[in-house]
């Protein structure tokens, strides 16, 4: 029970800030971009790193989602978390909105400047700043992508094993808590990720878990590195991680096999989960994503729902894996059990599987793919992706269903052409019914893209209307204004 002395401090606060318990955000207005605010950037940062041509401003104005673009008012490349914090600083006093900027592949609309104000680029900060090969650490400056950290690293034996499709920067990964296909065995950013710099709103400059720290483990008070991490941009700018290596495997072997029915090829997913085989990968495609998949790529794949399936480890542990597989599959009628085990064949299959947004999309030209993106508890997952196809199928529309499904993930890519409207509310509804389901059965409604604008009607039921509040508490802590990328996680 709340006594009346906190019902009435709760009372004050709701009402100088213009919230109520329900909705916590205060309703904010912002001040426009001027000339004389591009001239204070310029004298900030110089001439050459503030842009406000129309063409850099579209650029900035989306990521690879079918969300409407908007566009930055104006794009600022610094070079230093020094300037990154004046920017930030100068925006939190001048109440602009800032748009933290990795590379713009996101999925869920998180660059879309959807109040305008400034777009910062961190692509001028891609250092790596430090190797640390025997503790199997690395720091690196935001602007980094996973391809050219893993480049660098070559030599050292390690990798960064987190690969969503697309190359992106390891802090927009920190930011959207990205995974991708080996999750299953080396987990998300979220347990990879060691200490964060951060810019926060009014300027200071924080280190999540102290400056230069970078112990496997520590329970120095809050975690403050995990709030930062599918913060998607709306508490500070990410200006450096440290985050975990791992040893490039001795031994890689891929497999995959195919299935006429849906559940045998999920349920064998389920077994191999549950009775513990260590997977790295554990990819699902249905008949539908089989079909966009050879035609975009040059395989000739049975037309049927498959598993891609990869182990890592010393030699002989990786053929006794591989044959613990194989006997599962086979026991749940699988057929056409293939491995590769050459590099290139390896690298050949995973290519196209990490296309598949591209595939779908080639499917209907001119269309930008609906994402759908719900993680369940693995042991539901024939029930719900059984359900999502039949969905798909009475709606007789393109949907190819593609999973991580080690993980209890997958996604249904949807083609639509820009302005048809009847496939979008067909779409929306299809997916409606899938978040439905997920939270149903305790699960959630973004695995790995975050909420960015298509998700934020969907956290209440989440987390629950106290979750909700708690959450925007923290955002109203540490972003009092608003400033920092407003109109996403939150409406
Ligand atoms: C073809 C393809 C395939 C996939 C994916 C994308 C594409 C195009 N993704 C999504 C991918 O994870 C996502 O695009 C990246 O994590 C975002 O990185 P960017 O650098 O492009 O951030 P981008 O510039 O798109 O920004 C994304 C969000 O992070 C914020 N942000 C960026 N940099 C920041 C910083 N330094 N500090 C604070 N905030 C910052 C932005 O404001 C925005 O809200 C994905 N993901 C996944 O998990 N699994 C997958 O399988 C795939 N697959
Ligand atoms: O391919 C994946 O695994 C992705 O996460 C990318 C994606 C893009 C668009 C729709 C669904 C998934
Ligand atoms: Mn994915």
């Amino acid at each position: 029970m709340f006594s009346r002395v906190l019902l009435r401090s709760l009372e004050k606060i709701f009402k100088t800030t213009g919230c109520t318990k329900r909705n916590y955000s205060p309703k904010i207005s912002f001040n426009k971009v001027t000339d004389s605010t591009v001239k204070s950037l310029r004298d900030l940062l110089g001439e050459k790193k503030v842009f406000t041509e129309e063409a850099v401003r579209e650029q900035h104005s989306h990521d690879e989602s079918y969300h409407t673009s908007a566009m930055p008012d104006v794009v600022v490349f610094p070079d230093s978390v020094e300037y990154v914090s004046k920017v930030v600083a100068f925006c939190n006093t001048n109440r602009i909105p800032v748009v933290p900027y990795g590379t713009g592949t996101g999925l869920e609309g998180g660059v879309n400047a959807v109040q305008g104000g400034v777009s910062i680029n961190m692509k001028n900060m891609d250092k790596v700043v430090e190797v640390n090969g025997l503790d199997f650490d690395v720091t690196v400056q935001p602007g980094i992508t996973r391809e050219a950290l893993n480049s660098y690293c070559r030599d050292t034996g390690m990798w960064f094993p987190i690969d969503p499709g697309a190359d992106c920067s390891v802090c927009g990964m920190c930011a959207t808590s990205a995974s991708g296909t080996n999750a299953v065995k080396y987990g998300t950013m979220r347990e990879n990720v060691l200490n964060l710099e951060v810019v926060l709103p009014d300027g200071r400059i924080i280190h999540t878990s102290g400056k230069g720290r970078r112990a496997k483990k520590t329970s120095a008070g809050f975690n403050m590195t995990n709030l930062f991490v599918g913060s998607e941009g709306t508490l500070g700018i990410i200006t450096q991680a440290t985050v975990k290596m791992h040893g490039i495997p001795e031994k890689t072997v891929v497999a995959y096999c195919h299935f006429k029915k849906i559940e045998d090829a999920v349920d064998t997913v389920i077994q191999i989960v549950s009775s513990g085989i260590p997977v790295a990968k554990c990819e699902f495609l249905d008949d539908s994503a089989i079909k966009a998949f050879n035609a975009y790529s040059d395989y000739h794949m049975p037309v049927a729902h498959s598993l891609f399936m990869e182990v890592h480890g010393p030699e002989a542990s990786v053929h006794h894996l591989f044959n613990e597989i194989t006997t599962l599959c086979i026991s749940n009628n699988g057929y056409g059990f293939t491995g590769a085990e050459q590099a290139e064949d390896r690298a050949r299959l995973w290519k196209a599987r990490h296309e598949m947004l591209y595939a779908v999309n080639a499917l209907v030209p001119g269309s930008k793919s609906f994402v759908t993106d719900v993680c369940v508890p693995v042991t539901k997952l024939t029930e719900i992706i059984v359900k999502t196809k039949q969905w798909i199928d009475k709606a007789n529309i393109i949907g190819p269903i593609v999973g991580h499904v080690g993980d209890g993930n997958f996604h249904v890519f949807f083609p639509i052409k820009p302005g048809d409207t009847t496939a979008l509310n067909t779409v929306l509804d299809i997916s409606k019914q899938m978040v439905l389901l997920s939270l149903a059965l305790n699960g959630t409604c973004t695995g790995e893209h975050g909420i960015g604008l298509g998700k934020r009607k969907y956290l209440l039921q989440e987390v629950g209307e106290d979750g909700v509040s708690a959450m925007q508490q923290v955002k109203q802590a540490l972003d009092p204004n608003g400033i920092m990328n407003p109109g996403k996680i939150f409406y």
